[in-house]
């Protein structure tokens, strides 16, 4: 197949993000059966951004259960991962826990009235435990960089507030926030991470429930409609697996009861995901028929 030559922009919005070598690229696919496939950088530890937020719903949705849905909206959006205009004709409710309005709701529930840290600490252990690797970090670096430059999503955190829907003081929410989004992992972590997507909820087949099958039904439901943001329609489109994105150009996609699959290039479209990433899942897909839309 053609190589593609227009691989986007890395996002510069948060200045360490901007330094990354836009060339790089990784793949890595672990199948039903365990087998772990990986290509090109699938060891280069990235910042999995908004991709957290899928581990941060599932935390957040073990501590609250579905009262979180009294919260948080669960429709697209139709805009941009940082919009408010939303906001003030919805009360305050964010459409969807994945756009950055719903995730800082969803931050809010894990904080639980504790110290940030504790609320941090716990979704990395999660995160670990999910993929099996305990050298999985948060990157200071991009935490401090995004409390220093993150002004939109303070502007988001404070607006919820004014409606009653952040229950902390903002910053403390805030940090929760920008800490989860610092996560940085390799596609190979990634991909194995999501494991309990592909199986229902369980931690492999036969292991231990991480969470209940309607559960993880309902968490790929929203990476289809909602984990790309105003181009998550272009995704069920072009893809047709639930996939959530980060800026720094990473995409977990999740091929239920097949494969769970992480992709990185930091190049990323005029939504804000990875341009190659979108590009190669689009390409496994049609080369194995895991579309959630296919007759097989
Ligand atoms: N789409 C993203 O990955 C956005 C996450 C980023 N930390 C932000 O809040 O702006």
């Amino acid at each position: 197949m053609a190589a593609a030559e227009d691989r986007g922009a890395v996002a510069t919005y948060i200045p360490p993000l901007a330094t990354i070598d836009p060339s790089r690229f990784g793949l890595c696919i672990v199948t039903a059966d365990g087998a772990v496939h990986a290509a090109g950088d699938a060891e280069q530890a990235f910042s999995i951004q908004s991709v957290s937020k899928v581990f941060a719903l599932t935390q957040a949705l073990g501590k609250v259960g579905d009262t979180l849905w009294r919260r948080v909206g669960r429709e697209p959006s139709g805009t941009p991962f940082n919009s408010i205009v939303q906001l003030e004709r919805e009360q305050g409710i964010p459409r969807n826990p994945f756009i950055n309005a719903g995730a800082l709701v969803v931050a809010d529930i894990n904080l639980a009235g504790h110290e940030p840290r504790v609320a941090i600490g716990e979704l990395l252990r999660f995160v670990r435990y999910l993929a099996d690797d305990d050298a999985i970090t948060i990157d200071e670096a991009v935490a401090r960089a995004e409390q220093a430059t993150g002004f939109r999503n303070v502007a988001l955190a404070n607006y919820m507030k004014a409606f009653g829907n952040i229950q902390h003081a903002p910053e403390l929410t805030l940090g929760v926030y920008f800490h989860q989004c610092a996560i940085a992992m390799t596609c190979r972590q990634l991909a194995m991470a999501g494991r309990y997507l592909m199986h229902g909820g369980l931690y492999r087949p036969g292991g231990a429930r991480v969470v209940s099958a309607q559960r993880a039904r309902r968490i790929n439901a929203l990476m289809l409609t909602c984990g790309h943001y105003d181009a998550s329609g272009d995704f069920a489109f072009r893809v047709g697996l639930p996939g959530k994105s980060g800026v720094g150009g990473g995409i977990l996609a999740i091929a239920p009861g097949k494969a769970s699959i992480a992709v990185w290039s930091p190049g990323l479209n005029a939504n804000g995901n990875s341009k190659l990433g979108t590009l190669a899942l689009e390409r496994v897909a049609e080369a194995t028929g895991w579309s959630v839309f296919s007759a097989a």
